[in-house]
């Protein structure tokens, strides 16, 4: 928080404190929900990690998301609706194939289910709102890590069928974008690769594209 004015700042520190979490943010890596150990985060910790999400850009503040918590006594329940977005996506499935996708529904302590809703508004389209979502994923992904836990996205083509749909009882507007792994990380990747300098350029706004 910036000192705007003569009395101290509530946090002197902040530039400081904000530089470390610039570092962890730009260190940060994913850890793949099989290599996530118990314990997962607590209801408060859950709690403080949507808090952070609810906090992503969101025009008009139509929260174009919403999370819901699978816990571990639910895993069976979500094998089956695994098994049954796969057998969708392939009505032969069937041996470890099978048992690969179900034993998936068994990974990380903790799994939050990702939802992106989009709403009708003439101000903010479509592509904003699924644009929030996706901001609101990251900020699960940073909060978890900032609690001190491993987390990855995940999703696959079982996401978009229609068993998962079903599972979920999604709304005809709503998509399910993903689950978040959360747990301890029992492996961890190692630095990421420096970010592309073509990523970022200076609009030339004579010379087009070229730059
Ligand atoms: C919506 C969404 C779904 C994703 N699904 C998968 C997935 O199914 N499998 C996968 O390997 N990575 C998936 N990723 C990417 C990972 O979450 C992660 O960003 C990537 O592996 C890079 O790892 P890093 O954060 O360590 O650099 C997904 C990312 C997003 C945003």
């Amino acid at each position: 928080m910036a000192n705007t004015g003569s009395a101290p700042s509530e946090f002197p520190d902040a530039k400081a404190d904000g530089l470390k979490l610039l570092h962890r943010i730009c260190t940060r890596r994913s850890t793949p929900p099989r290599h996530l150990a118990a314990p997962g985060p607590s209801e408060d910790e859950i709690r403080m990690i949507v808090q952070a999400a609810c906090r992503a850009p969101d025009h008009m503040g139509l929260k174009p998301f919403r999370f819901i918590v699978i816990p571990p006594d639910r895993r069976d329940a979500l094998a089956d609706a695994f098994e049954a977005a796969e057998r969708e996506l392939d009505p032969d499935i069937a041996g470890e194939k099978l048992e690969r996708a179900r034993e998936k529904a068994s990974h990380a302590p903790m799994l939050l289910a990702v939802i992106s809703r989009v709403q009708e508004n003439m101000e903010v389209p479509e592509i904003e709102q699924r644009a929030s979502a996706g901001a609101a994923l990251g900020y699960v992904v940073l909060a978890a890590d900032l609690l001190g836990y491993g987390a990855m996205a995940v999703s696959g083509r079982k996401v978009a069928t229609k068993a998962m749909h079903r599972a979920f009882r999604l709304a005809n507007n709503e998509g399910l974008l993903c689950f978040v792994g959360i747990g301890m990380p029992a492996k961890v990747k190692g630095p990421p690769p420096e970010p592309d300098p073509e990523l970022l350029r200076t609009w030339q706004p004579d010379a087009g594209e070229a730059g």
